[in-house]
């Protein structure tokens, strides 16, 4: 019999999620029936989508959403013969029977990397950067782009995406140590966003000519000022919007209307699962170009299953330098 354990949203968070919002539990699990499989966790992901999700679509109670690499380690299912790697859509779980549907195989992975990139670069972080920039920055060489977080799990494979497609990358991160990692892996330009003295005058300097195209986020007050920046017909693409996620009143913000009628700016949403049907295919192209060495990766692991909760609320902080994943 194999116990599982599993970390539960206890409380919905109120601002900052706190330690006593997760529970961890523990239950066993049954046997197998025909088609079912066992996985173990193996790498976790947390995401900022889990802060704004969990109010949208979970009850207190209810496992903490979220992906994980898993192995198989029973199967009464020939399609995943024990040893098998997927990416799930478990949970925080360290065990989970599946029947097999909504698992994604992993490709063929070379040995030297480690299999939790699939959680990150070459997983959805990577994919979110991927068509954010091709499909709604629609890139070209010569382009100026901008991104926040940037060295975190999408923005650092946004600038160094903007790279490969001939583009002059800016990227704005939240410590010194973030903004010399920016500067390793290629960005034009890099400062700390917490330590400027004026965020205008930074992103005058990075690039005095403006921006045509925003890779967006962090949203707030740092993304109204980037707009009165923009060149004409800049392309903002709106992936995230961080610095509100743990708000109890939403920001107000300077309107977006006259600097996007001034400039005629495109500002677009998106949540990457937009593209599914074009997963594989993109996957195949981050792949390469991280065996390639066009992309690097850096992770920001923690070890140990219990320690899911701090991993989350160190990301939320901006403890992560590159993609945070949870080695159980
Ligand atoms: N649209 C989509 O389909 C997807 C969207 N996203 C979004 O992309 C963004 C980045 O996600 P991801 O790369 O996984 O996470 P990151 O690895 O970038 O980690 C989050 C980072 O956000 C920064 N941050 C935290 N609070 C603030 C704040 N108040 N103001 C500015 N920056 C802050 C921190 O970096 P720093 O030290 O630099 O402040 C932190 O390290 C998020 O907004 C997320 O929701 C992610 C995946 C898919
Ligand atoms: C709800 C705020 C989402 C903020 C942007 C973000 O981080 C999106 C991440 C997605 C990631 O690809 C994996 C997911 O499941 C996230 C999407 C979650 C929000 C979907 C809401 C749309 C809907 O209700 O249909």
């Amino acid at each position: 019999m194999v116990r599982a354990k599993s970390w539960t949203l206890k409380k919905h968070f109120e601002g900052f999620p706190k330690t006593s919002d997760f529970e961890l539990k523990e239950v066993e699990l049954p046997k197998l029936k025909d088609g079912d499989v066992l996985f173990e966790s193996v790498f976790l992901s947390v995401d900022p989508y889990m802060r704004p999700y969990s109010r949208k679509s979970m009850k207190e109670g209810d496992i903490m959403i979220g992906s994980q690499v898993a192995r198989v380690v029973e199967s009464k299912n020939p399609t995943y013969p024990v040893g098998t790697y997927v990416v799930a859509f478990s949970g925080w779980r360290t065990h989970f029977i599946s029947d097999g549907k909504d698992l994604q195989l992993l490709p063929a992975w070379p040995e030297k990397f480690p299999r939790s990139l699939a959680l990150g670069t070459i997983g959805m972080p990577g994919l979110t950067a991927y068509f954010g920039l091709f499909e709604i920055c629609k890139i070209r060489a010569g382009d100026t782009v901008l991104v926040t977080a940037a060295a975190g799990a999408v923005g650092s494979v946004v600038g160094q995406i903007a790279k490969i497609g001939g583009c002059k990358v800016v990227g704005c991160a939240g410590s010194d140590k973030k903004v010399a990692y920016l500067k390793q892996i290629g960005f034009d330009e890099a400062f700390n966003y917490k330590t400027v003295g004026s965020l205008e005058e930074a992103l005058r300097k990075a690039s005095p000519d403006g921006y045509d195209c925003y890779f967006d986020n962090v949203g707030g007050e740092f993304s109204s000022i980037v707009l009165n920046q923009m060149k004409k017909f800049g392309r903002i693409a709106v992936c995230g919007a961080i610095s509100g996620y743990n708000d109890t009143v939403p920001q107000k913000g300077p309107y977006v209307q006259i600097p996007m009628l001034f400039n005629q700016l495109s500002m677009e949403g998106f949540i990457v699962s937009r593209w599914n049907d074009r997963r594989e295919e993109a996957l195949k192209i981050l792949l390469r170009w991280v065996v390639e060495g066009k992309i690097k990766c850096e992770e920001h692991v923690t070890e140990g299953f219990e320690k899911m909760p701090a991993a989350f609320m160190g990301l939320l902080k901006g403890e992560n330098l590159g993609k945070a994943v949870i080695k159980v």
